[in-house]
């Protein structure tokens, strides 16, 4: 084997590896921020007031809309953190109309088995995971820059569903299978999937616009939600680029 003893060669070569590494630290810097519809996407960009340094984009509705739209933006490259933002439901006692909520864990809550003695989670029944793990210190720095700004802000646990709860005995069942339940949406899980499988950190935040249970679209607040997201990104801006 011939001794290539080139210490010069090897040092210029980890010195082109750190350069490198640096560039592409430095291509790896935009936040991409997903959410379903374009009025939710639009009240994020009204907020933010230095867009070019994020990528926002409406996906879709639900989870496999999420994950989709978020793995074709990630695969072009150059970001270092995924959002899924955008409106969703509170839990009753933990998440009022108004308020905006930052994911402590991200939960795909009907993704299992449903059985004679109840649902078996995906975690249950040995299939891998239907959770996807939040950059906590994040989440929490992101909900104290919003209770800093006047928001009112919660963390908690946001469940992805693909049925939107309709009545008061599932949003029971939930809350009771799932204890830290706060909020419910149709897309988190499919984003923080996406964010995963490019290794990358991902949070939610949604804005409540309407109590999670019985159906009455006449009590949804969209509008205040929606409001409530633009002032919360308007908010966050420094937070979530450094
Ligand atoms: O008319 C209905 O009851 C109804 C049925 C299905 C979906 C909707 C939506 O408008 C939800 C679409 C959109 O909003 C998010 N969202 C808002 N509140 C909730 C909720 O309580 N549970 C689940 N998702 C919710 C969701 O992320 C979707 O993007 C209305």
């Amino acid at each position: 084997m011939i001794n290539t003893s080139h210490a010069g060669a090897g040092e210029g070569n980890r010195d082109n590896d750190k350069a490198n590494d640096k560039a592409n630290d430095k291509a790896n810097d935009k936040v991409l921020i997903v959410t379903a519809v374009e009025a939710e996407r639009d009240a994020v960009l009204r907020g933010l007031n230095d867009p070019q340094r994020f990528g926002v984009l409406a996906v879709g509705v639900g989870a496999a809309n999420a994950a989709a739209g978020t793995a074709k933006a990630l695969a072009a490259g150059g970001y270092r953190l995924v959002i899924s933002a955008g409106i969703g439901g509170g839990f009753q006692g933990k998440a009022a109309v108004g308020t905006i909520v930052v994911a402590d864990a991200i939960i795909a809550a009907d993704l299992g088995a449903e059985t004679p003695d109840g649902f078996l989670s995906l975690d249950e029944l040995g299939f891998g995971s239907a959770s996807v793990e939040v950059n906590k210190e994040l989440a929490h720095k992101v909900k104290a820059a919003l209770v800093e700004a006047g928001l009112d802000a919660c963390l908690g646990a946001v469940l992805t569903v693909s049925t939107v709860t309709g009545t008061a005995e599932t949003a029971s069942r939930l809350a009771a299978r799932i204890p830290g339940a706060t909020a419910e949406v149709m897309e988190g899980h499919g984003a923080a999937v996406a964010a995963a499988s490019f290794g990358l950190p991902v949070l939610e935040l949604r804005a409540i616009s309407n109590a999670v249970g019985p159906r009455d679209r006449s009590a949804w607040r969209v509008k205040e939600a929606l409001e409530q997201l633009e002032a919360a990104f308007a908010n966050l801006q420094e937070v979530i680029s450094s």
